[in-house]
This record gives C-alpha cells, sequence and structure tokens, in this order.
C-alpha cells in the first residue's frame, strides 16, 4: 500500500502467542516489522493485560515513538485503559477493543459510550474503531467527536455478509417450508 498511496497509514500485526490474550501488536518485534513495511502509526493493544517479554505500554509506547520515529495509537477498551495510555504517550486512542475482553464482554461495539467519555476526557484524538456498519454510524461517531472512523468488516468482510445472507434465507426456507 505504501508504494501506492501518500495518505498516513495505520498498521498493526495481530499475533497469537500462547499464554497471552493480548494479540494486536503483542512486542515491540512486531511494531519494528510493521514500521519497516510503511505504516506511519502503528496500533498496539494499550490494554493492562500481560505481553510478552515483560513489555509494558509504558515501556513499548516510547519505544516506538523513539526507535522507530512512529506515532502509535492505542486500542483501549476502557476508559481507565485510555487514560493509562495517554500518560504513557499515546498519540492517538482508538474504541477498537470494546466489547472484546472480558471487562467489556457484555457490551457489543461500535463504543459509542466510550467514545464519548473519552472525547471528553482525554487531550489526544480519538478515533471510533469497531463494529461501525453503515455509513449512519459513521456520521454519528463524528458527531460524537471522533477524529477518525475506522470502517472494517462492513467494507472488507465480503465473507462474513455473504454467509449472513445465505444463513438468512435458509433460515426463510426453513420455516417457509
Ligand atoms: C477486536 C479486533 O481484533 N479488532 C481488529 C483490529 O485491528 C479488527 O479485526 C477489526 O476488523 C477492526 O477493529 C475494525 O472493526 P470492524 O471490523 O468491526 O469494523
Amino acid at each position: 500500500m505504501r508504494k501506492w498511496i501518500t495518505q498516513p497509514i495505520i498498521g498493526l500485526w495481530k499475533q497469537q502467542i500462547p499464554g497471552f490474550e493480548v494479540y494486536i501488536t503483542p512486542r515491540f518485534a512486531d511494531a519494528m516489522a510493521i514500521a519497516e513495511a510503511g505504516a506511519d502509526i502503528i496500533a498496539i493493544d494499550a490494554t493492562l493485560r500481560n505481553r510478552p517479554n515483560g513489555e509494558t505500554i509504558n515501556t513499548l509506547i516510547p519505544q516506538i515513538q523513539q526507535e522507530l520515529g512512529k506515532q502509535v495509537m492505542a486500542d483501549v477498551d476502557t476508559l481507565e485503559v485510555a487514560i493509562a495510555a495517554v500518560k504513557a504517550g499515546a498519540d492517538f486512542v482508538g474504541t477498537t477493543l470494546y466489547g472484546y475482553t472480558k471487562d467489556t464482554e457484555n457490551y457489543t461495539p461500535p463504543g459509542f459510550e466510550l467514545l464519548e467519555k473519552m472525547v471528553k476526557k482525554l487531550e489526544v484524538p480519538v478515533i471510533c474503531e469497531g463494529g461501525i456498519s453503515s455509513p449512519q454510524h459513521a456520521q454519528k461517531a463524528i458527531e460524537l467527536g471522533a477524529y477518525a472512523v475506522v470502517v472494517g468488516t462492513a467494507i472488507t468482510g465480503i465473507d462474513i455478509q455473504v454467509k449472513n445472507y445465505q444463513t438468512a434465507l435458509m433460515e426463510v426456507k426453513t420455516f417457509g417450508s
């Protein structure tokens, strides 16, 4: 992508590491690979859960900024985690993990409530990511003060969308026959 566009790219690397729940850019080594691939902003899981090699957001965020010269987007699930990430130096925070951690498993993205709280409390730009599935959702996020909106599955998840149509139509067929 870097070769074709000049717009800023947010990069991340999902890595499942046995024994750890953190999987979005869990280690500095992962961030390094993303930086080499041409990302301008590196998104990391900024929750306070354990990560490999004893790394923490307090070591990882400054290291990415100082050694790689990249900005950091902190993917968070709660306001407390967002505050800690900003304290550690995060340049952006995102609602990415709202609904995807033990602390938020009873909530469903988009995290508009979290977005509102973060916009009110934090000095850094807040990105609304996760569960944005219509232009109206995106509009609402911006109205609530989001600096930017990330749309994933609703645009790129063609396999999921086809499956949803298939499931819905199978139900009609089963119940209707
Ligand atoms: C929780 C997690 O792992 N989120 C990931 C973040 O990198 C991606 O799988 C999501 O697609 C992205 O956040 C956009 O969300 P949605 O696909 O709902 O628009």
